[in-house]
């Protein structure tokens, strides 16, 4: 422990006295504030006495933002918990000596060490503002909780507005990439599947994708990025995940169709959630709940939507995804896993061959044909969570190298299927006997009707055949924890 007297800071002592009497100890998983100072008794105001805030608390290492010694003060900024959903930045101010500095100064190094872990400090960030995004509010919505947050942690932040539909894909395509470590929407899942898209037609779009990390701040409807990467749909506690957010890999999905090729990050579905999705454009005010009030409106028509389907299976059973989950899950981490991967990207930079083929070569030998002809619900996911509550793929894994497939019979009785959309939340949806799931590689879908609706990431691609291809880790997220919420897991 140092005294106030010390010019010099053990490097390996937590704990610095200041400003006489407060002491500053940082713990495993927090910094404690012990303020033994005597309430001052001048402080009065309209002639009452004023008693001593109370300065006595711990603050969450995961909360502190920065830390700085200035000419005559301990600055030190930290998200403070304030309303249910939310964080706001506080700072607390102690006065130090000229004798206190150095002391003060090594202390700082160490409270920022264990604030940060392995998250990269001072994020060069790239945010940009779709103002259409969700309900309208997204430029309001940065400024007001996300913007504060990153300037308490100094990031270095640059700011751009979308101005036209898919401007977010020319912005991700002649971006530099070496200026930023990660490219911020502040929208919904839209943008970053045009950033996703953007990066993936550079010439050099492997190494800018895994270079560049893509984050969300959730201003739109369902934010299943958000969810995923932080387990919120809160702005500001978004904005404390980025400023903390771990480098994560995430497996992309090649999307052909005739001669087109895109990169899907987060679901591809036909039939009754294609639609709710879709065909619900004109309910945004009503925010997520548009998708649930599209599901019951269209389960009550009862509708298939006949397909053929020929998907790459690599787990075609429950049990067998469960081990998979776990056993992926516990893996140890492999040191340097991330600087090995920046290395393999930038020797071969460009995106990586379809190893499938696409549409308009014959189907490969091997894979499963799926019943179609009273298709109910086709849906394939890449992440765990579409939107609030709904845990629609608890098994997926960021960088497994697989999509989970779900299928669905439409003649399913609305009783069952109204259960089955009632079990998401719980997670025993996935246990349920008409819900088939398989982990697959790659898939090919070949619509019957003429017209209806399929949903990339929430995007409408054309009503035609399509073949989703995964790989592996192409793409970059942050993470609160090098994983997907913890809480998405299978049961
Ligand atoms: N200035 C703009 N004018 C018109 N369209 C824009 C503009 N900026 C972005 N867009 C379009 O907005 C769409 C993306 O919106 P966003 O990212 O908010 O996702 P979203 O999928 O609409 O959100 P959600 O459905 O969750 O509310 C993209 O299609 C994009 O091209």
């Amino acid at each position: 422990m140092s005294s106030p007297e010390d010019s010099s800071q053990d490097p390996h002592d937590t704990t610095l006295t200041v400003d006489e009497s407060v002491t500053l100890t940082i713990g495993a998983d927090s910094l404690l504030i012990l303020d033994n100072r005597p309430a001052k008794a001048d402080r009065r105001c309209c002639g009452l006495l004023q008693s001593k805030p109370e300065t006595n608390h711990a603050i969450s290492l995961y909360n502190i933002l920065g830390a700085e010694v200035t000419a005559s003060n301990l600055v030190i900024a930290y998200a403070q918990p304030a309303a249910k959903d939310d964080v706001s930045v506080t700072t607390v101010q102690y006065s130090i000596s000229e004798k206190e500095k150095k002391a003060a100064e090594t202390w700082v190094q160490q409270l920022l060490d264990g604030a940060y872990g392995k998250a990269l400090r001072g994020k060069r960030l790239k945010v940009l503002v779709n103002p259409f995004g969700g309900k309208g509010t997204a430029a309001s919505l940065y400024q007001r909780y996300a913007a504060p947050v990153f300037a308490a942690a100094k990031c270095q932040v640059d700011v751009q507005t979308t101005e036209y539909g898919g401007h977010a894909i020319n912005i991700a395509e002649n971006l530099d990439i070496d200026a930023y470590d990660a490219l911020v929407c502040c929208s919904g899942d839209g943008l970053p599947y045009e950033v996703f898209n953007g990066l993936g037609k550079r010439p050099d779009a492997r190494k800018a994708l895994a270079q560049t990390a893509v984050a969300l701040l959730p201003c739109g409807s369902g934010n299943g990025l958000t969810w995923n990467a932080f387990g919120t749909g809160s702005v500001s506690i978004a904005a404390l995940a980025i400023v903390k957010g771990l480098r994560t890999p995430l497996d992309l999905v090649s999307i052909s169709q005739k001669d087109s090729r895109t990169l899907s990050f987060l679901s591809q579905s036909f039939g009754i959630v294609a639609e709710c999705d879709l065909a619900t454009e004109n309910l945004r005010w009503m925010g997520a709940q548009r998708f649930t009030y599209g599901f019951l409106v269209r389960l009550m028509r009862q509708t298939i939507w006949p397909c053929d389907i020929a998907i790459k299976v690599e787990i075609g059973d429950k049990e067998g995804i469960k081990e998979h989950y776990a056993a992926w899950s516990t893996r140890p981490e492999e040191p340097d896993a991330d600087s090995k991967r920046l290395e393999v990207a930038a020797e071969s930079p460009g995106l990586p061959e379809l190893k499938y083929g696409t549409v308009t070569d014959e189907l490969p030998q091997g894979w499963e044909v799926v019943p179609g002809e009273t298709m109910g619900n086709f849906y394939a996911g890449n992440m765990a969570i579409m939107s609030k509550d709904t845990n629609m793929f608890p098994a997926t894994l960021p960088d497994d190298g697989l999509m989970d497939v779900i299928t669905i019979d439409g003649t399913v009785s609305r009783g069952t299927a109204i259960t089955m959309m009632n079990e998401i939340p719980s997670g025993r949806f996935f246990d349920m006997p008409d819900l088939n799931i398989r982990k697959a590689s790659a898939f090919r879908l070949v619509p019957h009707q003429k017209e209806g609706y399929i949903s990339i990431d929430g995007e409408r691609i054309p009503f035609e055949t399509f073949q989703a291809e995964v790989h592996q880790g192409l793409g970059t997220i942050l993470t609160k924890s090098g994983r997907f919420y913890e809480a998405a897991g299978p049961r």
